[in-house]
């Protein structure tokens, strides 16, 4: 019997977010250029700086997924990762979090009486789940923190607004800007999705001298460094 290494790929933001995750392997990462988005290949482990924010990180997952599945080799897991904000105290700067549920926390309506998401408008979706066990795999496997991993298109820039997205949002430890973009993709193919984040700033008011990008970065590495087994073996239930 043999078994083979599942297909997954790893959408971060940036590039330097991809070479933190590629930095965990051993082996160097080959360039595969595709229509609309270039990939960096080591084994069976795909991985893309998608770019920022939901829409583009979507429109650069899709275009990994659909040339995977046109190729006849379709992705068994999506992984999407980089740095995040941490909702304090329970995501510290240096922590890492793997979200149990992604979240699109502006995707909606201002009315006078608040935020209403637009799963409440009548259409859409809000959230994807990842598989729970392998979220607590993961959890396990590196000491990261599970909970709500918040998908926003504009940074949190004041304790008010990190306020109402907590109050709203209860169970959050961080937000960022990919995760519900790449999630919208990955399901568009019927792929499961995961997102795993490195804390590098407080969600709150706005003081970029206090990011610890460097650290977050060295956080991820160490992560994928732990998680590279459990993504390689990865089996649907
Ligand atoms: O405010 C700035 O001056 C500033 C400087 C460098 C980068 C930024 C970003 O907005 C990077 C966003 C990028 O990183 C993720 N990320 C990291 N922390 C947060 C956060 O607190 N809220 C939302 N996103 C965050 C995000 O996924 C983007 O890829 C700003």
């Amino acid at each position: 019997m043999t078994t083979s290494s599942a297909h997954v790929l790893v959408a971060t933001a940036v590039p330097v977010e991809r070479d933190a995750v590629a930095g965990a392997f051993a082996s160097p990462a080959v360039e595969v250029l595709l229509p609309g988005v270039t990939l960096r290949r080591i084994g069976t482990l795909d991985l893309v700086a998608a770019g920022v924010g939901p829409a583009l990180a979507a429109a650069s997952a899709a275009c990994a997924l659909t040339a995977a599945a046109l190729r006849g080799d379709p992705y068994d897991l999506v992984v999407c990762a980089g740095i995040a904000g941490g909702f304090a105290p329970d995501a510290p700067v240096g922590s890492l979090v793997v979200a149990d549920d992604i979240v699109a926390a502006d995707l909606g309506a201002q009315t006078p009486d608040g935020f209403l998401p637009v799963t409440e408008l009548g259409f859409g979706t809000v959230n994807h789940r990842p598989p729970q066990p392998l979220v607590r795999d993961l959890a396990v496997a590196t000491g990261a923190r599970t909970g709500t991993v918040l998908t926003v298109s504009t940074v949190t820039g004041s304790a008010a607004r990190a306020e109402e997205l907590r109050g709203r949002h209860p169970r959050a430890l961080a937000e960022a800007m990919e995760g519900f973009g790449v999630a919208e993709a990955a399901a568009a193919h019927g792929t499961p999705v995961v997102e795993v984040r490195a804390v590098s700033n407080p969600v709150g008011p706005r003081d970029r001298a206090a990011w610890r990008i460097g650290d977050a970065l060295e956080a991820l590495t160490e992560g994928f460094g732990k998680l590279a087994p459990l993504l390689e073996g990865w089996k649907p239930a």
